[in-house]
C-alpha cells in the first residue's frame, strides 16, 4: 500500500507549500491539500498540520485554528491511531486542542529566531525516527513562540514515558542551556502522545528535503514514517 499524506491549510498556513513540495515533488510521496473547512481528510494516512500564522497568530498560537472545522475529523483519526505530524504552528495547534501535553510560550528572548539547528534524537524508537536511529540532524527552526513548557508532573510523565522525540543539541550531540534557541523546557524540540502516533515538533523538515537548499536530514523523518508503512 502506498501511504497518502495529506497536508491541512489554515488562513495563515505559510509552510504549507514546502510541506506539499518536499512531500510530492522531492519525495515523491502521494500528497494532497485538505483546507481547513473540509471534514473528509481524502484517505490520508498521514496528517500534516504546517507551519505558518494560523488566524495571524492572534490570541495564542494556534488558539484559533484549534476550532477550524478539520480539527475535529483530525482529533478522531488522531484518536484512532492515525499519524499527525505539527510542525512548528502544527505543533501549537496539538498543543492547543489538547492532542499533545504542555504548552508554548513566547521564545525566551523575545525574538524571533530563524537558523538551522542541531537536534539530538532522544527516543529512536518511534515510527517517526526509528530508520534515522541515535543521531544528530540538522534542519532549520523559524518561530517566535517555541519555549515549550510543561508543568513538573507533565514533564516526568513525558520524560518517563518516552515522548520527548528531539532535544536542542550542538553538532556533538550536547544537550546544554547554550544550545537551545528558544529556552523551552530541558531543551525539548519535539515531543509525542503517549501512544506515539502524534509528533509535534518545532523545527521544520519540509526546509530539509530539497537537496538544493543545502541540508536534507528532514527527508529522515518523513522516510522513517514511510518505511513504517511499507515494512
Ligand atoms: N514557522 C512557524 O510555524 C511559526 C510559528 C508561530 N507562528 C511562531 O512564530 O511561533
Amino acid at each position: 500500500m502506498k501511504p497518502k499524506f495529506g497536508v491541512v491549510v489554515f488562513p495563515g498556513s505559510n509552510c504549507d507549500y514546502d510541506a506539499y513540495y518536499s512531500l510530492k515533488k522531492v519525495l515523491h510521496y502521494n500528497t494532497e491539500f485538505i483546507w481547513h473547512k473540509e471534514k473528509d481528510l481524502k484517505g490520508s494516512d498521514v496528517i500534516i498540520l504546517p507551519g505558518g500564522f494560523s488566524y495571524g497568530d492572534y490570541l495564542r498560537t494556534g488558539a484559533i485554528a484549534r476550532f477550524s472545522p478539520v480539527m475535529d475529523s483530525v482529533f478522531s483519526f488522531a484518536e484512532n491511531g492515525g499519524i499527525v505530524i505539527g510542525i512548528c504552528n502544527g505543533f501549537q495547534i496539538l498543543l492547543e486542542i489538547g492532542l499533545l501535553p504542555g504548552v508554548m510560550l513566547q521564545n525566551e528572548s523575545l525574538k524571533f529566531v530563524c537558523k538551522d539547528q542541531y537536534l539530538l534524537v532522544e527516543n529512536e524508537s518511534t515510527i517517526f525516527t526509528n530508520k534515522i536511529g541515535k543521531k544528530v540532524i540538522k534542519i532549520p527552526i523559524k518561530h517566535g513562540e517555541g519555549n515549550y513548557y510543561a508543568d513538573a508532573e507533565t514533564l516526568k510523565e513525558i520524560e518517563g514515558n518516552n515522548q520527548v522525540i528531539f532535544k536542542y543539541s550542538s553538532k556533538e550531540g550536547k544537550v546544554e542551556k547554550k544550545f537551545n534557541p528558544n529556552g523551552s523546557l530541558n531543551n525539548i524540540a519535539g515531543i509525542c502522545n503517549r501512544k506515539k502516533n502524534v509528533m509535534g515538533l518545532m523545527p521544520h523538515p519540509e526546509n530539509a528535503c530539497d537537496p538544493i537548499l543545502g541540508k536534507t536530514d528532514g527527508a529522515l523523518i518523513f522516510k522513517s514514517v514511510i518505511e513504517n508503512f511499507t515494512n
